[in-house]
């Protein structure tokens, strides 16, 4: 469920967590995501961007952190885009969507309607019925960014999220992000430098 309020769709608050017991990579970080905000986590290589990721997410090996998607009252939904493309990879693009939809709920007809629209704005329609493992970086990177759209979450969380990217996808998925922080959408993003200086955003530097 969207909350439409202008309060918190993710909030974040992390004591400490890594990847060996004892040996915290990361620690006392905490931040909101408000309905329709874009935050981005930005630092040099190394600080601690994708583990702060990851922390959120569950997928550090330890980490005391308390994490609520969604507002506190309601379970919210999330997309996650991580910084390296993961896929099936005896699954063609349009069953990965299919798939998608499938495990969002989402009406057939309104999947084949969304999933239409995305393959024409990311220029992937030719290629739909192809494995993702014959694509470029940046036909993988715009799958992924297709399947976080295709489910219209609460958040998105995406690391790294120009990898690979032409000047026209960065623009289109600029664009759709708008559209979806328009919709009510938080936004948390690991992004790069010389992008994050053109636009509002909040930072969270270590
Ligand atoms: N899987 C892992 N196992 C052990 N240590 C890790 C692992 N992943 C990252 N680290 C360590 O955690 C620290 C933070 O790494 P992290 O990947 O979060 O940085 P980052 O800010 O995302 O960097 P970059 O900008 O290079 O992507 C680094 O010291 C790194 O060596």
């Amino acid at each position: 469920m969207m909350n439409t309020q202008q309060g918190s769709v993710l909030d974040v608050s992390i004591e400490e967590a890594g990847y060996e017991l004892g040996h915290p990579r990361i620690w006392d970080i905490s931040f909101q995501v408000a309905s329709g905000e874009l935050v981005g986590i930005i630092g040099p290589n190394g600080a601690g961007k994708s583990t702060t990721i990851k922390t959120l997410l569950g997928l550090t090996k330890y980490a005391q952190a308390s994490v609520s998607i969604g507002g506190r009252s309601i379970e919210g939904t999330y997309a996650y885009v991580p910084e390296q493309p993961i896929y099936y990879e005896d699954l063609t693009l349009w069953e990965h969507l299919d798939l998608a939809a499938a495990a969002n709920e989402i009406a057939y007809e309104e999947f084949v309607s969304e999933a239409e629209k995305l393959l024409i704005r990311f220029g992937m329609s030719e290629v739909r019925h192809l494995l993702p493992s014959g694509f470029s970086k940046g036909m993988k990177q715009k799958m992924m960014l297709m399947l976080g759209f295709l489910a219209k979450p609460d958040v998105y969380i995406v690391d790294e999220p120009f990898m690979g990217l032409d000047p026209r996808a960065t623009r289109d998925f600029l664009n759709l992000l708008d559209d979806e922080r328009k919709r009510g959408a938080g936004v948390l993003m690991s992004p790069h430098m010389c992008w994050i200086q053109q636009r509002e955003y909040v930072i969270h530097s270590y």
